[in-house]
């Protein structure tokens, strides 16, 4: 367990903590010169049961609150420090005001300094104090007289420190290992060291980890936990990493060291903030202020993404844009100070690490956020589910929530589907609705081009499911091929009953016009000279052809103007040819190669251009690399 003393400057914090342990944590000169704390200091304490207390001093500084911050981050136990003849002071408030939005629970308070008041004055404070836990969620703390000077009260004190300590539930280490940083330094002989409280899971010596948010990879060469040489570390402990392969200036008190797998800079994030009763103003939009987080500290610029404003006392759901990305996760807290620095604000909590920068106010977002809010796990998992129209990214969802464990089991009635190395889950409800939409565009596509197979995959889904990410399209797609729902012929999607065959009197006419076709192949006849020769409908004979198009047995380069495969074939080599030889087609030498009118050569080479197979650049038509007919060998005809 760890414990942090709070509470105004001199009110005797750091001789308690001395007097408890016999450490004096005031280590630095200066803090000896001028009697104040201005660094965090650390003590430890072995309890009975082979556990160690850890003792977090804090300064009481009014301008020093964002040490205090840092140091308070990690603590489990609050140790509220209030002096008899002061009583209560501004910071003894704030500082049980963060506190309180760290969600702390847990906690006891010393009224130090009795030895120089008389009993009357005991009483009355230990009533004001009574009085100011009473409204908030730390009421019914029990208050300790103490004085550090002749020892009164200490021992009752330390024996129910100890009693708490040794019934403290050690926590939970299934989430990924981080530790927020609060110290670095060298050591002589052993290099780089960090030392800070493990939020969550286990490091080990010999671990590689990351540091966050620069990315730099490290391996943890040494640990101390609780301030003994170990092993292994773990949540709730106070750890010190001996570090390879990194110099002290690259890590900064506010980083996090982490499993490499949550090693992820967060620009912005969305939270849950309660505005504290005592803010002096509403928030409005942009608000710049201090977002002190883990043991980090940045300015911070506030988007409401409920209300356009929030006022004192009201809990809403904010984005929190940070100047540099941090490190952070669900569920952290934090704490906003003013953009002067000078009051408390509220606090919060992290729902979305990865927020959107926009759209991040619409009401379909709100509605994330609220299943976001839910506290417990699975639930929250369904809750998210439920509005998710293409899934959720399971591993993705696993490392932001530090939450290893997510899929077993999966929510009743949902889809896991693992494709393209993500790891996708939807519920049934969604996966239906996305078939259905792919199967009703189909089914109006073919209303609207009769004479068109259908769309090839990739323009299918750019045109109905753009949203939807690709590695979850294709077993879509395969799903409903499977179930007879869809047909894919070539590369074409349609529905099953859609197909361009032919009548026996339409195919009779069609072998006709193909004949035609072959007759002439590098100079065919348009619709209007084929309808003549044959003495059929204009109309007739171009809605024909068209569907030969859809089946792939002719193409149309201008309007009615059909070629057969097998003559544009020859005319890609040519380009293939061209592109080997000269970099590119020039119209005027693919009109030489070919024997074609210039206006046709260009009208070919413009195909070419739509089909994907060549690009444009200036005069020259490039072959693309990724053309699959850019292949020697490679043929449009079947
Ligand atoms: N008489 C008396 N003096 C005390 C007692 N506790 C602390 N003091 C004195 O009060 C002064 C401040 O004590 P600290 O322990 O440094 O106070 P602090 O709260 O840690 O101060 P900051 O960390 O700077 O906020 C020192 O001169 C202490 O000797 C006590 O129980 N009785």
């Amino acid at each position: 367990m760890i414990i942090g003393t709070a509470g105004h400057i001199d009110h005797g914090k750091t001789a308690l903590v001395q007097a408890l342990t016999g450490v004096d944590t005031d280590r630095l000169k200066e803090e000896k010169a001028r009697g104040i704390t201005i660094e965090l200091g650390y003590a430890y304490q072995p309890l009975p049961n082979g556990e160690v207390l850890g003792f977090i001093d804090v300064p009481g500084h009014e301008r020093l609150v964002h040490t205090m911050l840092a140091g308070a981050a990690g603590i489990d136990f609050l140790l509220l420090v209030v002096a008899a003849d002061d009583g209560l002071m501004p910071q003894t408030h704030e500082h049980l005001r963060i506190a309180e939005l760290l969600g702390l629970a847990r906690g006891a308070v010393a009224l130090t300094k009795i030895d120089r008041v008389d009993a009357d004055r005991v009483a009355a404070v230990s009533a004001d104090i009574a009085a100011l836990l009473a409204t908030g969620p730390l009421a019914g703390l029990p208050i300790f007289p103490v004085s550090a000077l002749d020892g009164t009260g200490i021992e009752p004190l330390r024996r129910h420190l100890h009693t708490v300590g040794t019934a403290f539930p050690p926590r939970a280490t299934q989430g990924r290992f981080r530790l927020a940083v609060d110290r670095c330094f060298t050591l002589h002989g052993a290099g780089t060291l960090v030392t800070g409280t493990v939020f969550a899971g286990e490091v080990r010596v010999g671990d590689e980890v990351c540091l966050l948010p620069g990315g730099q990879r490290v391996r943890v060469r040494g640990l101390h936990a609780q301030n003994r040489p170990a092993e292994r570390g773990r949540a709730g402990q106070r750890c010190a990493l001996n570090l390879a392969g990194i110099d002290k200036d690259a890590i900064a008190r506010g980083d996090w060291i982490v499993d490499p797998a949550l090693a992820l800079p967060v620009e912005r994030f969305d939270a849950c903030l309660t505005l504290s009763p005592q803010a002096p103003r509403p928030l409005r939009q942009w608000t710049p202020v201090h977002l002190h987080l883990g043991a980090a500290h940045r300015m911070a610029h506030l988007v409401r993404l409920d209300s356009d404003q929030l006022a004192p006392g009201e809990r809403g759901w904010v984005q929190l844009v940070p100047e540099r990305p941090l490190g952070a996760l669900y569920g952290d807290r934090f704490i906003l100070r003013d953009a002067e620095a000078r009051q408390t604000l509220g606090g919060g909590r992290v729902l979305d690490i990865r927020a959107p920068a926009r759209r991040r106010r619409t009401p379909e977002r709100l509605a994330e956020l609220a299943a976001l809010a839910c506290p417990e796990p699975a639930e929250r998992l369904a809750r998210l589910l439920e509005q998710a129209e293409f899934g959720i990214d399971l591993d993705e969802l696993e490392r932001a929530w530090n939450q290893p464990d997510l899929r077993t089991p999966l929510p009743a009635d949902c889809r896991l589907i693992r494709s393209g190395g993500e790891t996708r889950v939807l519920t049934l409800a969604a996966w239906e609705a996305l078939e259905r939409r792919l199967l009703d565009g189909l089914a109006e596509h073919h209303v609207q081009s009769p004479d068109e197979l259908g769309p090839d995959a990739a323009r299918a889904r750019r045109r109905w499911l753009p949203r939807l990410p690709p590695p979850v399209f294709e077993p879509l797609v395969a799903g409903l091929i499977e179930r007879g729902a869809l047909k894919r012929t070539g590369a074409w999607l349609h529905r099953p009953e859609h197909d361009l065959r032919l009548t026996p009197a339409e195919q009779a006419v069609a072998e006709r016009i193909l004949s035609l076709l072959h007759a002439s192949p590098l100079e065919p006849p348009w619709v209007r000279d084929i309808a003549r020769t044959l003495e059929r409908e204009e109309s007739e004979v171009r809605q024909l052809l068209r569907r030969l198009g859809g089946q792939g047995q002719v193409f149309q380069v201008v309007r009615d103007l059909f070629f057969l495969p097998e003559t544009l074939d020859q005319f890609v080599e040519v380009v293939r040819d061209l592109e080997r030889e000269q970099d590119g087609a020039r119209a005027a030498d693919f009109r030489d190669r070919t024997g074609l009118g210039r206006k046709r050569a260009i009208q070919i080479l413009e195909h070419f251009d739509r089909l994907g197979f060549t690009r444009r650049l200036k005069d020259v038509h490039r072959v693309r690399p990724d053309s699959p007919l850019a292949a020697p060998g490679v043929k449009i005809a079947p």
